[in-house]
């Protein structure tokens, strides 16, 4: 029996982003929650920053043009009449020929145009000073407004918040911030030979694995996982299930029961859910090829293939995107490396590849990767490998010594 609509992986993110909204749900956080958050909106800039004209050293406001011409051994004269203190409006004016002593940060004094660092000047008595060396006007000074201006745009809805970004919103004044909730991802797991961890296996029988690598990497995608369970193989029993883990959550992770087998209810299952429903049932992928994507009210829904490698990679390549798209904290992966595969390894083309690999170092520098054989069904492979390497549907395999991205775990 084939599968239908078999998607390539670009094509099946493609179909999903086209019927998928923006995400749009926000929260309002304290600043200092906000770090690694994504904003909801744009930023903008209340106050000017600095809000006066400041100096950037200590020493001594002043008029450029008193100071033109000044030399070590014919100093420009200067009256101090005045200083600046720390915090203080500096209320001024400074008047021609006059200097008022200033530190860094302070206020600049109407009527001056520059700073003369403290280095440059002699003091002659207590209200007279020499300077040694000229300024010109701004010299030594940030302007009003240098660093962000009032009412411009700081940060664009969607930025993800760095430290300096804190920094940034502390300098304008805001506390609260408005970023994007995490998504809420139901996961349930179908099969009628599934048991909990905790019970004995009996013949036929085998522990529940999905539940649990897909809810961590809900939560290294930054995400907010609920388990619904194991859920036998049956239409009505799955529905209920689906239809609850829906209403409560963004998204729904429904692992096996994805396969054409008589049994496989899933995709009618959420056939009846709502619309679009199911957008494509197969992927040209291995592994991970009867992978079912389907979004419902705005909502993506996965029906995952049930061997715990295909779970996972598939999580990778369509979930994964969206949860960080709107995760709690920094994707960890955003580049792959480069290694060279260490065996010739055969793959169809049309197909995208992902085989499990452990990197090493060799003796000469270079980065390579050994393949880690075995099949889908087994989660230790998983455990020995350190990532997987991709092997693209152009191509019909890879020789040893060739380079392959390898995107680690
Ligand atoms: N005739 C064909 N048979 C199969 C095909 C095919 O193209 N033609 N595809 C194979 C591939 S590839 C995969 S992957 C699986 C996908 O099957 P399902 O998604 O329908 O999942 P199940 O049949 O329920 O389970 C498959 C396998 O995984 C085990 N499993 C399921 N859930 C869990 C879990 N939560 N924890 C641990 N292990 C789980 C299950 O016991 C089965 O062994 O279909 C192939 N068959
Ligand atoms: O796709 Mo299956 O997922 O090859 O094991």
């Amino acid at each position: 029996m084939e599968l239908f609509n078999v998607l390539t992986v670009q094509q099946a993110r493609e179909t999903l982003k086209a019927h998928l909204p923006a995400r749009t749900k926000e929260e309002i956080v304290p600043l200092l929650y906000g770090l690694n958050r994504i904003l909801s909106r744009d930023i903008t800039a209340r106050d000017d920053v600095p809000g006066f004209d400041r100096s950037t050293m200590d020493g001594y406001a002043v008029r450029a043009r008193d100071t033109f011409g000044a030399t070590e051994s014919l100093p420009a004269y200067l009256d101090v009449t005045g200083e600046v203190m720390m915090g203080q409006e500096a209320a001024g004016p400074l008047g021609a020929g006059q200097a008022w002593v200033i530190p860094t940060g302070g206020m600049l004094p109407p009527g001056a145009d520059a700073v003369v660092m403290v280095e440059y000047t002699e003091e002659l008595d207590q209200h007279t000073i020499g300077v040694t060396k000229p300024v010109a006007p701004g010299d030594h000074l940030v302007r009003r407004g240098e660093d962000v201006a009032a009412g411009s745009v700081v940060l664009q809805a969607g930025h993800r918040l760095r430290p300096q970004d804190l920094g940034l919103l502390a300098a304008v004044g805001v506390t609260q911030v408005p970023v994007l909730e995490p998504l809420r991802v139901g996961i349930l797991s179908t099969g009628n030979e599934l048991i909990e961890p905790e019970q004995p296996t009996t013949p036929g029988k085998v522990r529940d694995i999905n539940s649990y690598t897909l809810y961590g990497q809900v939560v290294e995608a930054g995400g907010i996982p609920t388990l619904y369970g194991i859920i036998e193989d049956h239409f009505d029993s799955l529905r209920n299930a689906v239809v609850k883990a829906l209403a409560e959550n963004d998204m729904v992770l429904i692992s096996g029961g994805s396969s054409v087998g008589a049994r496989d209810a899933t995709a009618k299952v959420i056939e009846t859910l709502g619309s679009p429903g199911v957008l494509f049932h197969g992927m040209a992928i291995k592994p991970g090829k009867p992978t079912i994507g389907a979004v419902v009210e705005g909502k993506p829904l996965f029906g995952l293939p049930g061997h715990p490698v295909s779970a996972m990679v598939v999580f990778d390549l369509l979930a994964r995107p969206i949860v960080e798209s709107a995760g709690l904290h920094r994707p960890r992966r955003i580049f792959p490396l480069r290694a060279a595969i260490t065996r010739n390894i055969h793959s169809a083309t049309g197909r995208d590849d992902f085989l499990r690999v452990t990197l090493r170092r060799r003796e000469d520098g270079a980065l390579v990767a050994d393949p880690v054989l075995g099949k889908s069904g087994l989660i230790s492979t998983m455990v020995k490998a350190d990532g997987v390497a991709h092997i693209p549907l152009t191509k019909e395999g890879v020789e040893a010594g060739e380079l392959v991205d390898v995107w680690l775990f």
